[in-house]
């Protein structure tokens, strides 16, 4: 994406563009200006032009956006036109809870597997998927074309285990552990933070709280 030249701010920005399309597609809308889009979406038509613009625009004047035609684009920029398969590494609380959840198949994220090195778990079943032990990884990555990695392991042994998983064949990682990767450049990191984003939530509750004193 970085090779054509499109920002990742803009990059993060497509997803969110992505599931308003998708909901206006539920709701039967053919076409939206950039004015009813902004109205909704909470940012200015301005930036919504802008963003479209690095893809060609896919609105015209006049008309406004044809809603089946850009969320299709849009799918097809993010990928979501085609199947990823997946792999769990790490199948305690986080690693289950994110197997349990069906949404990603509907966009395509489909899961093959779960691993972990808790000899209990061998051969439980999580929405009919088995947990497997390590030792089946590397074969398992290779005889089911896995293209992403979701790491949901102790910080301490992610390093470790990313690294392997690199050297097996894997080329993106979903990071869950709270640890930098430092992989590759042809391996690609998502790192996520879920208290990263309840700190950013405690910030704004106080500086909610400060504005609405000083009102007082
Ligand atoms: N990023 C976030 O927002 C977020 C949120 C919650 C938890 N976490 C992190 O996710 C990780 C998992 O959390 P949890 O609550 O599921 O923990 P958990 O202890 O329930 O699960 C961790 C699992 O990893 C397995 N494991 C340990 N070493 C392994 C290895 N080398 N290879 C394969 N499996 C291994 C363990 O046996 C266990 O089943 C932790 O690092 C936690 O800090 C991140």
């Amino acid at each position: 994406m970085e090779g054509r030249g499109i920002s990742q701010a803009v990059i993060r920005r497509l997803p969110r563009y992505y599931r308003y399309l998708g909901e206006l597609l539920e709701d039967g809308v053919e076409r939206i200006s950039s004015n009813d889009l902004s109205k909704r979406m909470k940012v200015t038509a301005s930036q919504i032009r802008q963003d479209l613009n690095n893809f060609g625009g896919f609105g015209q004047q006049g008309y406004g956006y044809n809603v089946k035609y850009l969320h299709s684009e849009i799918g097809k920029i993010l990928g979501l036109d085609r199947e990823h398969n997946m792999i769990i590494i790490g199948a305690g609380n986080l690693g289950q809870a994110l197997a349990n959840y069906t949404a990603f198949e509907r966009s395509g994220f489909m899961l093959k597997g779960l691993f972990d090195v808790n000899p209990t778990l061998a051969g439980v079943t999580v929405r009919g998927i088995e947990i497997r032990m390590m030792d089946e990884l590397k074969s398992f990555i290779r005889n089911n074309d896995i293209e992403i990695a979701i790491l949901t392991i102790p910080k301490t042994k992610a390093v470790a285990v990313a690294n392997m998983l690199v050297e097996n064949g894997i080329r993106a990682i979903w990071n869950f552990a709270h640890t930098d990767l430092n992989l590759p450049d042809n391996v690609v990191v998502e790192n996520v933070h879920l208290s990263e984003s309840l700190m950013r939530l405690s910030y704004n509750v106080l500086r909610y709280e400060e504005k609405h004193q000083k009102k007082k």
